[in-house]
């Protein structure tokens, strides 16, 4: 089985306008409410892509019930704990010239609803794979993560961490199977400016060297690339499209490459999948569907490098 832990699962309320002009009263061209949060959005798309996933975490308040309501619109296996605290938060997504986002912090978590979350995950098995994805909140410290990959340890199970900073760094050492920070991201990491493609892939090389199987470093437009477990290196292009609304593109190319790698075990498959996917829901105004996915598939070249 597939879980997806959404600590700090959000509405992602998306909106469009031509001109955003800061300190003026702005109207929106378009506007969509999605229920959004990275575990969440890996969930929803490894359905599309034909694989069943439950997803965990935690809501809270109207906002919370509504994220829920939608999962099971949707059909998703979903298994979040209801906190008593605040409500899970409202993320906004500007879409002008630029796309601006702000994050909310999200509601504090119990010690008592945290353990609820254990005894979830304590009942996994050998060979389920766990996406641990996206911010957690104010209150817990960065040992987060790690601390559910030691509870986790020696029961062969493919852990797959997407996450920044410290949160990301503290679970190395415990040898993810995958982790996906965005080009960003990854010098946010070392504190350096990374302008060529053989600096990025220097800098991803560190972190599989400080432990991660698989690093997998997403570009935006610019395509992807992948260090894999046995030390080859994959460049990726991107599909050609009009971008439409690019939240959700990491999250959809983790679910895809999670996917190619089940269907295939080959790393290439999986980096073509996770492509196309990512390509897909940047040119969708939600997550993307399976046919779009596929039908992105054969523009996408992966070389070794
Ligand atoms: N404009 C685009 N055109 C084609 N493919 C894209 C585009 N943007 C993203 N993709 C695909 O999706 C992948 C993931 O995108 P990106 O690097 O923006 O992830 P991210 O920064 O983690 O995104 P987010 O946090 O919004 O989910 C890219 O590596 C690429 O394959
Ligand atoms: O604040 P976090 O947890 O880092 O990211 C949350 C978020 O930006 O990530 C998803 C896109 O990747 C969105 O659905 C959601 O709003």
């Amino acid at each position: 089985m597939i879980y997806t832990v959404t600590l700090n699962p959000s509405i992602d309320y998306v909106i469009k306008l031509d001109n955003l002009k800061n300190g003026e009263v702005n109207r929106t061209k378009e506007e969509y409410v999605y229920p959004g949060g990275k575990g969440i959005n890996v969930s929803l798309i490894l359905k599309e892509l034909g694989y069943e996933s439950r997803a965990l975490g935690f809501v809270s308040g109207f906002t919370g019930n509504y994220i829920k309501d939608v999962l099971k619109d949707k059909g998703l296996n979903e298994d979040f704990i209801n906190i008593k605290n605040g409500f899970t938060r409202i993320n906004v997504k500007v879409k002008s010239s630029e796309e601006t986002e702000i994050n909310g912090q999200g509601p504090n978590i119990s010690e008592e609803d945290l353990n609820k979350l254990y005894e979830k995950l304590d009942t996994l098995r050998e060979n389920d794979v766990l996406v641990l994805a996206g911010s957690i909140p104010n209150t817990l410290d960065s040992s987060f993560y790690e601390n559910i990959m030691k509870r986790l340890e020696n029961k062969n199970i493919k852990i797959v961490v997407d996450a920044t900073k410290n949160l990301l760094i503290n679970v190395l050492k415990h040898k993810p199977f995958l982790i996906k920070p965005n080009n960003h991201e990854l010098e946010e990491l070392f504190n350096v400016k990374l302008e060529t493609v053989d600096e990025i892939i220097t800098y991803a090389r560190k972190l599989k060297d400080m432990g991660a199987k698989n690093v997998l470093i997403s570009r935006g437009k610019d395509g992807a690339l992948l260090i894999t477990e046995n030390g080859e290196t994959f460049i990726s292009n991107v599909a050609k499209g009009k971008v439409k609304n690019s939240v959700g593109a990491g999250d959809s190319m983790v679910a895809g490459f999670i996917a190619g790698y089940l269907n295939s075990k080959d790393y290439k498959e999986a980096l073509k999948l996770g492509a196309a996917s990512g390509g897909a829901t940047a040119f969708s105004n939600d997550l993307a569907d399976k046919e779009h996915i596929y039908s992105l598939i054969d523009e996408i070249n992966v070389e070794r490098r």
